[in-house]
């Protein structure tokens, strides 16, 4: 990004923020990254793309019932070849780290996740066994919920921040006065970026990532007056619940102070006004914590160290505006990805 800004050339936001995802996702489980000569990573991206789109196509079948079954014999090849590719692949780099803990007889620096997983699978005395399967399980369950979901929202925050110029300017004002002029914004500064914090919630609120969350009945129940069978397939609309004008004021504005209240008094509010975009109850999603994280600390540098500006109409780079308009799908992304100048500060 910094080469692209020095050079002034066009960022495709889309592509650079899903590069950054993958890349901390592959350094947390096995100390890779995705970059053009390391193409394990590169290659895990790929997949992972694969998958989601495989994904997509089938959860849009399942809720339309009856052609559940029809998608499984018309997928049947890429429901076979993306989960062999993945194996073998992860097999791969699980062999690559035996090896490489055997060699350094179990004392080697900078252990990732991976290295943490083969030590309780080897260990014959662990309380809960794990399998090699459960292993790949659990890093493919990382990768697919946690590379687009992260670069997704990062796009709509920073495509929300382009278009308010005047929320842009107070935020970078924040890290200005948190941070000062002379060191980049760290992780240990977040806590202390309070208008940050509104900004990125406020933009799942209006844009959450997962606008429906599955769930089925296990006995037959009543939901809004309606007779729900047990066994019923139920999706909860957590897009209309945050923009439900009963629980919020003026609720499709993008307003980041509505959330400059007290921790306390935000906690209520979240509880009380319905605010889920990492869903709810047991099946809530375990990584909004470390999302949130990586979210923040990548928007906070993003505005601490470039302008961004999209192309006008007359396409001359200035005062163009981001369009809002997101893709169907099961997972709500931008439809029309931002590219745009990036100059440094
Ligand atoms: C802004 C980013 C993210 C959003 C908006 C998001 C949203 C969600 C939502 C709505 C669910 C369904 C929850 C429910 O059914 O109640 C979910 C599940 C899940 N998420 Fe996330 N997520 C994000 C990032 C992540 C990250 C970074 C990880 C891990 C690295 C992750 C891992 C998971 C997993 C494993 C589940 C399935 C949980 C289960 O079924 O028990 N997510 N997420």
């Amino acid at each position: 990004m910094v080469e692209k800004a020095c050079k002034n050339e066009n960022v495709d936001l889309e592509n650079e923020l899903m590069k950054l995802m993958n890349n901390i996702i592959c350094r947390m489980v096995m100390s890779t990254r995705c970059s053009e000569e390391e193409d394990e990573a590169q290659r895990c991206k790929e997949l992972v793309e694969g998958s989601m789109e495989l994904a997509g196509k089938m959860a849009l079948a399942y809720f339309l019932g009856p052609l559940k079954k029809v998608s499984c014999w018309v997928f049947r090849k890429q429901l076979k070849e993306i989960p062999r590719q993945i194996d073998e692949l992860l097999e791969k780099i699980l062999k690559e780290h035996e090896e490489r803990a055997k060699r350094d007889g179990g004392e080697g620096e900078g252990k990732d996740l991976m290295d943490i997983l083969l030590k309780v699978y080897q260990d014959k005395d662990a309380e809960f066994q794990i399998s090699r399967n459960h292993m790949k399980a659990f890093f493919v369950d990382l990768f697919i919920a946690g590379t687009h979901t992260s670069a997704d929202s990062t796009h709509w925050v920073m495509a929300l921040l382009i278009n308010h110029p005047n929320v842009f300017n107070k935020l970078r004002g924040e890290i200005e006065s948190v941070v000062g002029k002379n060191r980049l914004v760290e992780e240990s500064d977040i806590p202390n970026l309070h208008y940050l914090q509104a900004i990125v919630k406020e933009t799942l609120r209006l844009y959450p990532l997962g606008p429906f969350i599955p769930r089925v009945s296990c006995e037959d129940c009543k939901i809004g007056g309606f007779d729900i069978p047990k066994e019923t397939l139920v999706l909860i609309n957590l897009y209309s619940i945050m923009r439900d004008p009963e629980l919020w004021d003026n609720p499709d504005e993008f307003k980041p102070e509505r959330f400059l209240v007290s921790h306390k008094e935000t906690n209520r509010q979240n509880h009380l006004l319905g605010y889920v975009p990492f869903g709810g109850g047991r099946r809530m999603c375990p990584g909004s914590h470390l999302a949130l994280t990586i979210i923040h600390i990548t928007v906070a540098s993003m505005v601490q160290c470039f302008d961004w500006k999209v192309p006008g109409e007359d396409g001359d780079g200035d005062g163009g505006k981001v369009n809002m308009e997101a893709k169907s799908g099961v997972i709500m992304s931008m439809a029309h990805p931002i590219v745009c100048s990036c100059g440094s500060l």
